[in-house]
């Protein structure tokens, strides 16, 4: 196993009652990377991003997180190494009851216990200036349009400087524009801080300018792994399909 893996899925399979969502997937993302996962409704994407956070565990293979097989962690391990990640799911799941401000700066004050309240500010003021909300630490969730509550998720995501970031449809819910604002801070964190992505997404436009690596899931299979460039050259039906949606 190289250091440079951040990620790595083995042979991995998951079944729900009698269907097989996952049937032996294999990929590997190395750090620094932007995966972006494709596909139809209902396909398992959404589980393959549990499956990296031990949400779910794999019925049958391995998932890699840098050197470690998570697949049979127990919660103390599983803690442990989420710890390394940020997760910014659909509903970018604020305290609704907390300020903006607030929502950022309980993660700190669980998880990096030696702060002061002074670094813990500096942090918060920190994220919420990398994502555009520093005029907006003293708002209610309620207070924020679509757009600037995925913003404040993604700094939220953020905070705790993650070696790997989680992220399911940034573009949900949101019109084109701001779709790709958040396209374009995805890749101003990219850039800036080396982070590693896995991104689940419908949208193929904002994939095509943000991704690294693609990966694309239909009937329970990988039918599709590599560049763009790399997806160009394969058949497969609903890669083309995909494809030709933009
Ligand atoms: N906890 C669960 N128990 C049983 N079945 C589940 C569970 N979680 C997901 N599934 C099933 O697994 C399949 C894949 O779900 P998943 O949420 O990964 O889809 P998806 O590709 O992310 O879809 P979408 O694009 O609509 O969000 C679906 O058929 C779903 O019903």
């Amino acid at each position: 196993m190289s250091d440079s893996i951040a990620v790595e899925f083995c042979n991995v399979s998951k079944r729900f009652r009698d269907r097989d969502v996952l049937k032996d997937i294999s990929f590997q993302i190395a750090r620094g990377e932007v995966l972006c996962i494709l596909g139809r409704s209902g396909v398992g994407k959404s589980i393959t991003l549990k499956l990296m956070i031990g949400l779910l565990q794999a019925d049958k293979g391995e998932v890699r997180i840098g050197s470690e097989d998570i697949s049979h962690f127990n919660e103390d391990n599983l803690s442990r190494i989420r710890r390394k990640m940020g997760f910014l799911f659909q509903s970018a799941a604020l305290f609704d009851s907390f300020s903006v401000g607030d929502n950022l700066a309980l993660p700190l004050k669980r998880l990096a216990k030696g702060k002061s309240q002074d670094e813990v500010n500096q942090e918060v003021d920190e994220a919420l200036r990398q994502v555009g909300l520093e005029q907006d630490k003293a708002k209610m969730p309620a207070e924020l349009s679509g757009g600037m509550r995925k913003r404040a998720g993604l700094a939220r995501a953020m905070v705790l400087n993650p070696q790997i970031l989680l992220i399911d449809e940034p573009a949900s819910g949101l019109d084109p524009i701001t779709a790709s604002e958040i396209d374009d801070l995805l890749l101003a964190v990219k850039k800036q801080r080396n982070t590693t992505m896995v991104i689940v997404t419908h949208d193929i436009r904002g994939a095509r300018k943000i991704a690294d690596k693609v990966a694309v899931i239909d009937g329970g299979a990988l039918v599709a792994f590599g560049s763009f460039a790399d997806l160009e050259q394969n058949q497969n039906h609903t890669v083309r399909k995909l494809l030709s949606e933009t």
